[in-house]
């Protein structure tokens, strides 16, 4: 069967890399494009709105967003509403919307994901982060992307210390005494560890996480070189959630 895909935020550096990768799978087909900013009425006959109310009457199995973390919360609750399997790579959804969410979607009993990240590497590098903090209780987590990016910090690197919580016993770290003489310079605190938030024009999406220990430290590093990086995971991503009832929160629930 071939599976509907509707695409918000398609004129983004994200969505316009996802409307490729739709196009170039047989088994997928581009039912709406969404996008404010746009005065164009269709692209290669595929209509384009600007508002999601518009895409009401479009017959349609999947909801890619890569939006703006300001709406993200708002289109992925309103495709779960108009059963419609969402598909969300935006960040900065808050702990209490993703549970709302995903209570929703069991209610309507509709698949859905949403994925601070899309790319394996970046799904293993959570995934051993997670295993060595059991032993490395004092960890710093460095992301570096590109300077266009709106919300700091990455919507990876909260998930990497959200998994890393899981397993880490609690560490208020750093010096006991210790003063910032610039607001700042520790980075911002989750649960006693530190996240650092780099943006330089060049880069595009990339994450340390730093462990410590007495005589020794273990760096796990991941690059995305390249937004096609994310398309495998967004494309799997498309074809399970058909499958679910419910949404999950992590690609690494579908692998
Ligand atoms: N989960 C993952 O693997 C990845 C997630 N992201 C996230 O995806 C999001 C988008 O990233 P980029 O593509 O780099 O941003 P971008 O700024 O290039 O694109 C965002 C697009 O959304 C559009 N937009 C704004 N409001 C909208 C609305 N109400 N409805 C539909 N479209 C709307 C904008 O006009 C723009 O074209 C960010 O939150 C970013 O953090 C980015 C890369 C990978
Ligand atoms: O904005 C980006 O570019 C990215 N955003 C996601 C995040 O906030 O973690 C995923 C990836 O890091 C790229």
């Amino acid at each position: 069967m071939m599976i509907k895909v509707i695409i918000s935020g398609f004129k983004g550096r994200m969505g316009s890399t996802a409307v490729d990768m739709v196009n170039n799978d047989p088994e997928l087909e581009l039912a709406a494009l969404i996008d404010p900013y746009t005065t164009e009425k269709e692209v290669d006959g595929i209509p384009v709105f600007n508002d999601k109310a518009d895409v009401l009457g479009v017959a349609a199995d999947v909801w890619v967003d890569f939006t703006i973390p300001d709406v993200a919360y708002a289109n992925t609750k309103f495709a779960i509403e108009h059963n419609i399997c969402p598909v969300v790579g935006t960040t900065g959804f808050t702990e209490a919307q993703i549970s709302e969410l995903i209570d929703l979607s069991q209610s309507k009993k509709i698949g859905g994901l949403i994925a601070p990240n899309f790319a394996i590497g970046a799904i293993l590098v959570m995934e051993f982060a997670q295993k060595a903090a059991q032993y490395f209780p004092d960890v710093e987590i460095i992301e570096l992307h590109h300077d266009k990016k709106k919300d700091a910090p990455s919507g990876t690197a909260v998930k990497t210390a959200e998994l890393i919580k899981e397993t880490r016993t609690y560490k208020k770290q750093g010096a006991a005494d210790e003063v910032e003489t610039l607001p700042g310079a520790r980075g911002a605190e989750f649960d006693g560890m530190r996240i650092h938030s780099v943006r330089l024009p060049g880069l595009v999406a990339h994450q340390e996480v730093i462990f410590g220990a007495n005589g020794e430290g273990l760096t796990l590093r991941h690059d995305s070189y390249d937004r096609v990086s994310f398309m495998g995971g967004v494309n799997l991503g498309i074809k399970k959630v058909v499958n679910l009832d419910t949404l999950v929160y992590g690609l690494e629930h579908l692998l």
